[in-house]
């Protein structure tokens, strides 16, 4: 199996099924520094990068965007001087579809 980066969104529609326990630690694997949270009763996944200023924190913020838009699935971005946290989750389903994890190794890829 290709690495996550490298695997298709799936079209998520409404009745899509969340990720199981089991893809989950299968998943993470390659996502390590991500964290699950319980956001409202929505998990998503979430991780921090630091940089050295604002101008960084938005440059990657828009790099952000730019695979969003690729993938037509949308982050929460919180940019701040020298950090921005990005979550991911499936809103249409309301939780983590297989979506959430290749667009955050997606994240990884253009952070460095
Ligand atoms: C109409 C548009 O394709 C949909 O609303 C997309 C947009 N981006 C999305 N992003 C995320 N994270 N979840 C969605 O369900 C979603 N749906």
């Amino acid at each position: 199996m290709s690495q996550l980066s490298e695997q298709p969104c799936e079209a998520c529609h409404w009745d899509a099924p969340h990720v199981t326990e089991t893809e989950i630690e299968q998943y993470r694997t390659e996502i390590p520094e991500w964290q699950i949270v319980d956001r409202n009763g929505i998990m998503q996944l979430q991780r921090t990068f630091t940089f050295k200023n604002f101008v960084q924190a938005l440059d990657f913020t828009q790099r952000v965007g730019e695979i969003a838009e690729q993938a037509d699935h949308h982050p929460a971005i919180l940019t701040e001087y020298g950090k921005v946290t990005v979550s991911w989750w499936s809103h249409k389903i309301k939780g983590l579809h297989k979506n959430d994890f290749i667009l955050a190794a997606r994240t990884d890829e253009v952070a460095t």
